[in-house]
């Protein structure tokens, strides 16, 4: 019997483990809670003993592969959103592994986006071209962070993938509104990236500054969905139309002719008022470029665990 490979997807909030047989989809997925584990290896052995638990075999693991919230640039990983920390070399002999590979989540999932079918996107504006021309993609995806990636087509039908920290870069405000955001979140943090408003958190700042109210992300969603509160719609409204803009902004720095993504766990829990916002409008509001952003399509990424296929795909590579 072939042995399980272990995979994992960490954000800053949620860990999501699998199991998978070589060539096979995942097996048994779980996401558990980060804050719940002191160390990512009590993450990692609370998964693998439930599922032994769940008559999985997991004795004979050898290899396994990490996506994870933060750069990965050398042997000691540190969170960015999290405060789990560790070497990779440590890690791997700890868990009597022969292969552990750790790589940048938005990295992973950028490597899947070229496998995505019909059931794992939904299109938002633009285009409906197939990825029938190996043309470049770009990614973006608010969670507890924001990450930001891409994919460059290497030819015959390989793929590379960004592991770059675009999340961080200066947010840009287009609008008065914007200009209010800004200048409150200086006081706040001196420099404002991207992700000061394009995350979980980012979404709670938004309410904060344009309704002077303290709530969180999922109640604010909650009510703009229900409709119960305006102040909340407004906020949800401001958040997809930022989206849309700093979107654009990846879409025309990486030349994503081949389409935008948007993954991360924000967008799809904000329903139909995701697709009844501003997003593609500010997507293509780049004046003179928004014939070229026009033509670009921009997907959802719907697939529940798309970094899991990607960091598969990246380990098949390394064991190859
Ligand atoms: N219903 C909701 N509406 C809006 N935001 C929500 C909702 N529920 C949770 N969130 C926010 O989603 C964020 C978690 O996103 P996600 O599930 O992508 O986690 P993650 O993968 O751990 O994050 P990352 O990879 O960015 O570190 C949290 O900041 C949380 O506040």
């Amino acid at each position: 019997m072939t042995a399980f490979r272990l995979l994992a997807d960490i954000g800053g909030t949620n860990a999501r483990f699998a199991l998978q047989a070589p060539g096979d989809g995942c097996a048994d997925i779980e996401v558990l809670a980060c804050r719940d584990y002191e160390h990512v290896k009590d993450a990692i052995d609370a998964y693998l003993a439930r599922a032994a638990a769940r008559g999985h075999a997991t004795d004979g693991i050898r290899h396994a592969a990490i996506a994870i919230a933060n750069p990965v640039e050398g042997d000691m990983v540190s969170m960015t959103n999290h405060h789990w920390h560790f070497s990779i070399v440590a890690l791997r002999e700890a868990c009597g592994l022969a292969t552990l590979l750790v790589v940048n989540d938005f990295a992973a999932l950028a490597q899947a986006l070229p496998h995505l079918d019909a059931r794992g996107r939904e299109r938002i504006g633009g285009l409906d071209a197939a990825v029938v021309e190996e043309r470049p993609l770009g990614l973006i995806g608010p969670g507890t962070g924001l990450g930001v990636s891409g994919v460059m087509p290497a030819g015959g039908g390989r793929w590379i993938a960004l592991a770059g920290e675009g999340g961080h870069a200066s947010f840009a405000p287009v609008t008065r509104t914007e200009m209010r955001l800004l200048d409150a979140l200086w006081e706040e943090h001196g420099h404002v990236s991207a992700e000061r408003l394009l995350s979980g958190p980012g979404l709670e700042a938004i309410h904060r500054v344009l309704a002077g109210e303290r709530l969180a992300a999922a109640d604010i969603s909650a009510r703009a969905l229900d409709g119960s509160c305006a102040a909340c719609r407004a906020t949800v409204d401001a958040f997809c139309a930022i989206l849309g803009s700093v979107a654009g902004n990846v879409a025309l720095t990486l030349g994503a002719t081949g389409g935008m993504y948007i993954g991360g766990g924000v967008v799809p829990r904000l329903g139909p008022l995701f697709h009844a916002s501003a997003f593609r409008e500010r997507f293509e509001g780049k004046g003179r470029l928004q014939p070229y952003l026009a033509r670009i399509p921009t997907w959802l990424v719907t697939e529940p665990y798309p970094a899991l296929r990607g960091v598969a795909a990246l380990l098949d590579t390394a064991t190859r």
